[in-house]
């Protein structure tokens, strides 16, 4: 069978959780890997210069732990389905070719800044919205750990900007979304795209 492993990235609150789950309720054979799982414990954040703890930055997240869990899926999709409660379509119905193949679904606000993982993807995105709305929508989520007061403006959105530029620089094929669609926007246009990059490889 054939793997296609699709990137959702883009700033924190643009709606790459909401486009996933939605995609992977649609898609046949589909798996997938969400980066805030990997978020190391709260006690292992360093503090930096900004005075706020250092959340938006790579080093927050076990990495390796994320690249072994793809390599996991890689080595045998199917197991890796099974074990996540994915329900796998039957091999030998292969007169449809949407039985052919496995998806995985790799989401998160840092995907296309460590090297190990630039290219495993078939297919990268990376979902945008402004600094307002980006603020906006922040300030009506809690996380884990609640933001203390100015840590978007001190911290998050800073590195936002910083890592977007670094990913830049690495020179990925990645085709941007405007957050700012509505909901249905966005996942028709992806759902569309992937179904059609799906039909050049099957
Ligand atoms: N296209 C959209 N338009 C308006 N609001 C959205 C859209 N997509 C998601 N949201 C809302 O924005 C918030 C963050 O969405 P979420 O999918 O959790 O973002 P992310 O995973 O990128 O942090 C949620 O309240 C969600 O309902
Ligand atoms: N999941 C956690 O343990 C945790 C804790 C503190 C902050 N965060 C925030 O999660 C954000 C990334 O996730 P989203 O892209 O879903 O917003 C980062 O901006 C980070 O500040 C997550």
């Amino acid at each position: 069978r054939m793997k296609f492993i699709i990137g959702i990235g883009g700033v924190t609150n643009a709606g790459k959780t909401t486009l996933t789950e939605r995609l992977i309720k649609n898609l046949p054979n589909c798996c997938v890997i969400h980066q805030d799982d990997f978020f190391k414990p709260q006690d292992q954040i360093e503090f930096g210069e900004d005075g706020f703890k250092q959340w938006d930055v790579i080093t927050s997240l076990d990495m390796d732990a994320m690249v072994n869990t793809v390599k996991g899926w890689m080595e045998n999709p199917e197991k890796f389905a099974r074990s996540h409660g994915v329900t796998v379509s039957p091999k030998s119905d292969s007169s449809d070719p949407e039985h052919k193949i496995h998806i995985l679904i790799i989401e998160g606000f840092l995907l296309y800044n460590y090297k190990p993982l630039l290219d495993v993807y078939s297919k990268c995105y990376y979902v945008t919205i402004p600094y307002g709305e980006c603020k906006r929508r922040r300030s009506m989520r809690t996380y884990t750990v609640p933001d203390p007061p100015g840590l978007f403006d001190g911290h998050v959105w800073p590195m936002y900007l910083k890592y977007r530029q670094e990913m830049e620089n690495n020179r990925l094929d990645i085709q941007y979304l405007d957050g700012m669609r509505t909901k249905d926007d966005l996942y028709n246009q992806v759902y569309k795209g992937i179904q059609n990059s799906l039909l050049n490889v099957l």
